[in-house]
């Protein structure tokens, strides 16, 4: 996955501003940064579920700056997982139907027994999303993002519903993906527990990425955040 030099405006306003990112495969990246600093701009644009308006981006080996959006949806389908904060999936649809949806919708046809073991949900395959708690529907999402087998995985505050022990569960499936299997996962999270379980912290602010390397514990995590939010801050005054 690859950001050169991506620019997105809203209007006037940039919500990234000359972005450049480049992730090797099999890494895990915790991007954080204040409210509005750009985040989910940088998520959208990186799964191109967005275009930038200006710059270019890889996903998974290809250039999709132009892609056309029916091989671009079809990249998207084959090649990359979303684990979403509110999951996404269909209630009233079991388990299984649940994962299986990307093959339903002309994806690769995956491991289905594989991959609910390898998450902790064999046994639960017929049972109704909706009869599930929390922490097992983030478990069905995470088996729907990686039945495929995906390149990439994107991750937008994938334990923000979830209490801290079931999270850190979720993401020890994510971390597994990683050291098992190669995916790069891409996550979005304002907690720096969960950023610990990655390998690589990008700190965003104002559309600017102002911190990238090996990602420390979470307590010096917690205090990078607080210097990033502080130095926003008293930019914001000066300006003013
Ligand atoms: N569709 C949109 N239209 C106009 N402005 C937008 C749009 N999406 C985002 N923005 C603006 O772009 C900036 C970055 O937003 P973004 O959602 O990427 O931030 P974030 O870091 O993910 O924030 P949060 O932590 O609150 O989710 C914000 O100023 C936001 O108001």
């Amino acid at each position: 996955m690859e950001l050169v030099d991506v620019t997105k405006r809203y209007g006037r306003a940039a919500a990234l501003d000359g972005v450049s990112l480049a992730v090797p495969a099999g890494t895990f990246v915790a991007v954080m940064g204040a409210t509005g600093s750009g985040k989910s701009t940088l998520l959208h644009c990186a799964a191109g579920l967005d275009r930038p308006s200006h710059g270019r981006v890889r996903l998974a080996g290809r250039d999709i700056t132009r892609m056309r959006e029916g091989r671009l949806t079809r990249l998207r389908r084959d090649r990359v997982g979303f684990v979403f904060q509110s999951y996404n999936l269909l209630s009233a649809l079991t388990v299984r139907q649940n994962v299986l949806l990307p093959s339903r919708l002309g994806g690769p046809r995956g491991d289905l027994d594989g991959v609910l073991r390898s998450v902790g949900l064999d046994g639960l395959a017929s049972r109704p999303v909706g009869e599930l708690s929390g922490g097992q529907r983030q478990r069905v999402a995470v088996a729907r993002a990686l039945i495929t087998r995906p390149a990439v995985v994107f991750a937008d505050e994938p334990t923000g519903a979830l209490d801290p022990s079931t999270g850190a569960t979720v993401l020890g499936l994510l971390r597994d993906a990683v050291d098992r299997d190669g995916v790069t996962v891409v996550m979005v999270t304002h907690d720096p527990g969960a950023a610990g379980f990655s390998d690589r912290l990008v700190l965003l602010r104002d559309g600017r990425i102002v911190a990238d390397g090996p990602t420390p514990d979470p307590v010096a995590i917690a205090e990078r955040l607080r210097a990033v939010s502080a130095a926003g801050l008293a930019g914001a005054g000066r300006a003013a």
